[in-house]
């Protein structure tokens, strides 16, 4: 039976913390992503930055609150800019994100996301076929398209975690957040969500805010996961369709607050 009023309050709350905070979250993210990405952030409000350069990018992570990777348009400088802003995150104890968008999809990119994967990411995010791949089976991505379930990758996530250290999030139609020992189901988001590019990277920044507002990870991403795809669903609803999705979903990020008369559906997973 689903637990709807799940850590619902404390939900609330932290985005709440959140506002309050505004908290700066470094991105390294890919050429697609980074206007909706930076605008998810602002809409809900945290305070992004979008730096890749080498030059940069540690002394960059050691002024923000969070960082996130992501390996979407990934190339040597690019990952060498990425290996900078871990090192320094790791330094200072700052959390982080590692979105490895198309594991799978050409041995490069399975190569890096594996790489980057063992250097304690707080949060994997990334879709069920990234996921299987980066737990070491077949994972059938399509691009940077999932082929799989959340469901189909749920054992998979949570030896991952178990094995990395890390928390875990595998999105789809219904998302899941593991740390290898406790899981929670998300039931929140729109199937039109899936036609607009970069949402799953826009989460992931998302996620990075929640981080740095809320100690506990599995707590942080599951509420990243349920107030996104809450603000998906108030979006999808009276859209034609995508261009609408993609433009009022900066909005119901927006207008999330506490006087929404929405409970979190966010269901812990035996
Ligand atoms: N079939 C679906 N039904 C409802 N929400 C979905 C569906 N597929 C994806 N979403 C939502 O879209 C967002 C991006 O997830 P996903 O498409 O899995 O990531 P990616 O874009 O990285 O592949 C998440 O908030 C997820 O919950
Ligand atoms: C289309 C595309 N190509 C390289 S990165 C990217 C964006 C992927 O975004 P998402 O993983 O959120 O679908
Ligand atoms: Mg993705």
């Amino acid at each position: 039976m689903i637990q709807t009023a799940f850590d619902a309050s404390r939900g609330w709350d932290a985005l709440a913390r959140l506002r309050q905070q505004a908290p700066l979250v470094h991105c390294i993210t890919n050429y697609v992503a980074m206007d909706v990405a930076a605008n998810a952030l602002l809409a809900i409000g945290a305070s992004p930055a979008m730096v890749h350069a080498e030059e940069e990018a540690a002394d960059f992570a050691a002024i923000s609150a969070a960082l996130t990777i992501n390996i979407g348009t990934l190339s040597p400088p690019w990952v060498r800019g990425m290996e900078l802003a871990i090192g320094s995150a790791a330094a200072r104890g700052t959390p982080w994100v590692l979105d490895p968008v198309g594991a799978g999809a050409t041995p490069y990119r399975t190569g890096v996301a594996a790489d980057l994967a063992r250097r304690h990411p707080t949060v994997i995010r990334g879709n069920a076929s990234e996921i299987l791949t980066l737990a070491g089976e077949v994972g059938g991505t399509k691009g940077v398209d999932s082929t799989r379930t959340p469901e189909e990758a749920r054992e998979a996530a949570s030896a991952l975690a178990a094995s990395l250290g890390c928390v875990v999030s595998v999105t789809g139609a219904v998302d899941h957040v593991t740390d290898g020992t406790r899981t929670l189901a998300i039931h929140h988001g729109d199937p039109m969500m899936t036609r607009v590019t970069a949402l799953g990277c826009a989460l992931t920044v998302i996620t990075g805010a929640f981080l740095a507002v809320e100690k506990d990870p599995v707590h942080a991403a599951a509420y990243a996961l349920a107030f996104f795809g809450l603000a998906g669903e108030m979006a999808a609803s009276g859209s034609i369709g995508p261009g609408t999705l993609r433009v009022r979903l900066l909005d119901a990020l927006y207008i999330l607050d506490t006087q929404t008369d929405k409970q979190l559906r966010i269901q812990p997973v035996a």
